[in-house]
């Protein structure tokens, strides 16, 4: 929703708020008659918000907009138009006091809100239910007044139209209150459950435009911890209690207001402990929001345990490391028990000193009430509706101190996950570049990288070289060289360091993200399938696919066969991971997988590492060694075995993330002492001793 809407519906609260507040001092019907009012406006705006949420289509929603904001309007005319018949213009300074202090309310809450709306979340539309809500409560405030009346009629024999009178309005004000709270409670039930979810895949948004560095330093179970536990304890908590708090602020007002007209004096003996609790509800919030921080730390931390636990589950199992991963587990819990137990402590001596706060001040306040009564000073009937507004005032402050703390928790809380929105990728994907064809000439230009979660170390150092449109070339080079990191760099799961990329002569940069992955496709170290069928594997990302690409693709992996023998054929589910299917096979689907898409490039890292040298050879004569479909891409491979790399047009020896030697395989088998040399003599020693 746009701002200038939701201000138009924070002016109207306001204006709504200064007419309500002027009218207090003046006949109780036209109050009730504001009241119904209002539910009208609540109605319309909740079905209102409904409506528009559930459209997403602009003119659907011009289309709705229109008539209910012509609602709004003649409602806020006739309600108006009543105020100003009935309003009686004897101000004084508590009403503009009061006036004052409700006109803030709102702003407070808008600018409140307002961070979270900077995240789209459009969470100000709570607020502005809240404007509304908070006038709910102020039936609420006029409840100990009748109540008083009504038992003070009984006590000193009024006659029975006063009684009726009385109790006509205390059973008004009294379904008035509780029908508002009522409706109030629902509203938010379905606020904060909307709430929850428009957080929820904002947050996995902002995780999804992360770099990959991002994922190389914060774990997944951290992550999901975030995700599905601290938001909700976000939209929970925080939406709820800020419900709650204007509530009570609402209440503590009027009842003060209240409690003024009937006596001033007893008043400031009264509110004089206030103060203190206040102070202490900030004081002991204080500390509830560091606590909550860390318990919400320590409870990401063992989520992280339990994640990677059950993710290697195999090894552990190999390792028989069960027990220790379990109280590895358990400690993680047993520390966020320790430091909850500091907070329930903390809460505990916040009530302790809340309800001693409230009986001195009770104390006090008989005391001064008797002598005042004594002294003619104040009538029975309102020392008795004194006392009532005073005991609801100690329950008023004792729920500001209450949701004060469970407010700032939840901020503790919700601190990681504004971090986490907030949070800009370090990676821009903003590159337009979408030629008609690509291609697939290949160009680094005195590359550089350190990686992000090893920022002292240098994984790629001036790297500089050429590969022509539809060659096949290989990186060789000892484990941890940094043949993978050349392939990462060209996936653009990392941007160099330093120097540039090129393809077909233009920075990898500026291509657009989805083109260039249509265009480049990569078969990955390893083989990572989706927990769905064979079949939605191969085609994953694709719209386009039909059942004769996916067998072809399948076919040209050499993974037609196998899928076949299944007894779901491409339809088997592949398990977690793909842990259902054997290391060849996953290798397999995911080579059916990137050539479906007819690559310009291909980047095959330990592609084949798992199959068998027949079914190797395969793969290799159908995808890069078969002339018709090398004319028709560039391929990479980053490879071990001398029988996957001897025959490509170009090799690339990387030793240490320096670029050391290249050329053919004859070539680099001239050079003296040569490190490819070796590499190949190794290899031969270790096939002639097998
Ligand atoms: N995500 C990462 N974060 C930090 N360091 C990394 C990361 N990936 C790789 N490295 C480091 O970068 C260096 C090069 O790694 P790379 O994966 O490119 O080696 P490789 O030549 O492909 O090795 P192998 O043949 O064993 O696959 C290594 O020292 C490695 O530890």
């Amino acid at each position: 929703m746009e701002i200038s809407r939701e201000i138009y519906f924070i002016l109207c609260g306001i204006a709504f708020t200064i007419f309500f507040d002027l009218y207090i001092s003046s006949s109780s019907y036209v109050l009730i008659l504001c009241a119904c009012i209002r539910i009208l406006s609540i109605c319309i705006a909740f079905f209102y918000r409904i409506i528009y949420d559930n459209y997403d289509n602009n003119d659907t929603k011009k289309t709705f907009w229109n008539p209910f904001k012509n609602i709004f309007v003649v409602i806020a005319a006739i309600q108006q138009a009543f105020v100003l018949y009935y309003i009686n213009f004897s101000l004084n300074i508590w009403i503009i006091l009061y006036i004052i202090v409700q006109v803030s309310m709102p702003l407070f809450a808008y600018l409140w809100i307002r961070r979270i709306e900077r995240q789209n979340l459009s969470f100000l539309q709570y607020a502005w239910f809240e404007i509304f809500d908070s006038k709910t409560n102020q039936a609420e405030v006029f409840v100990p007044l009748y109540t008083g009346r009504l038992l003070s009629s009984v006590a000193f024999k009024e006659a029975w139209e006063q009684f009726r009178y009385n109790l006509i309005m205390f059973v008004v004000v009294n379904f008035a209150g509780g029908f508002l709270g009522g409706f109030r409670q629902g509203v938010f039930a379905v606020c904060i459950s909307r709430l929850s979810i428009r957080i929820r895949t904002q947050l996995f948004g902002a995780y999804l435009r992360q770099e990959i560095g991002f994922f190389d330093t914060n774990e997944s179970g951290k992550l999901l911890s975030r995700l599905n536990h601290d938001t909700q304890v976000m939209s929970s908590t925080v939406a709820n209690n800020i419900s709650q708090c204007i509530g009570a602020l609402v209440r503590f007002i009027g009842t003060v207001v209240m409690m003024i007209k009937l006596s001033f004096h007893l008043t400031i003996a009264c509110i004089i402990g206030a103060p203190l609790i206040l102070v202490v509800a900030k004081i002991c919030g204080n500390m509830h929001r560091r606590i909550s921080e860390k318990v919400q730390d320590l409870s990401a931390e063992a989520s992280e345990i339990a994640d990677e636990t059950i993710q290697t589950i195999r090894t552990v199992r190999s390792f028989g490391n069960e027990a220790e991963e379990l109280k590895r587990f358990e400690n993680t819990l047993q520390q966020s028990y320790k430091i909850s137990l500091i907070q329930a402590t903390l809460t505990a001596a916040q009530r302790w000193f809340v309800d001693l706060a409230q009986l001195c001040m009770s104390i006090i306040m008989l005391s001064y009430g008797a002598k005042l009564v004594r002294d003619n000073y104040v009538t029975g009937p309102d020392l008795l509706a004194f006392i009532i507004y005073q005991l609801t005032l100690g329950g008023i402050l004792s729920d500001i101190s209450q949701i004060y703390t469970s407010l700032m928790s939840a901020a503790g809380a919700s601190q990681s996950v504004f971090d986490y929105l907030d949070r800009e990728p370090i990676q821009k994907v903003n590159g337009k570049l979408q030629p008609d064809k690509l291609q697939g000439d290949i160009e680094f230009n005195n590359v550089s990288l350190v990686y992000p979660a090893r920022s002292d170390e240098i994984a790629l150092q001036n790297v500089s070289f050429k590969i022509k449109a539809g060659q096949t070339c290989a990186f060789v080079g000892p484990s941890g060289s940094g043949k993978s990191t050349c392939i990462n760099l060209l996936e653009r799961f990392y941007d160099p360091t330093e120097g540039k990329i090129l393809i077909d002569g233009r920075e990898i940069q500026e291509y657009d993200h989805k083109y260039l992955h249509e265009k480049l496709a990569m078969v990955g170290q390893e083989p990572i399938l989706f927990n769905r069928s064979i079949k939605e594997n191969i085609n994953y990302a694709l719209k386009n696919a039909n059942e004769k690409d996916i067998i072809q693709a399948a076919q040209e992996a050499n993974a037609h066969e196998f899928i076949t023998e299944l007894t779901n054929d491409y339809d088997t589910k592949c398990g977690q991971r793909g842990g259902h299917l054997s290391g060849g096979q996953k290798q397999r689907v995911c080579i059916a997988r990137a050539i479906i898409r007819k690559p310009r490039i291909l980047l095959l890292d330990e592609a084949t590492s798992a199959l068998d040298p027949v079914n190797e050879r395969l793969i290799q004569d159908a995808l890069f060694y078969n002339n018709e479909k090398q004319e028709q891409r560039t391929v990479l491979i980053s490879a071990h075995r001398l029988s996957t790399i001897e025959r490509c047009d170009r090799i690339f020896v990387i030793h240490k993330g320096h670029l050391i030697e290249q050329g053919t395989h004859d070539e680099l088998m001239t050079i003296e002492n040569g490190i490819y040399q070796e590499l190949v003599r190794r290899q031969r020693m270790n096939i002639d001793d097998n």
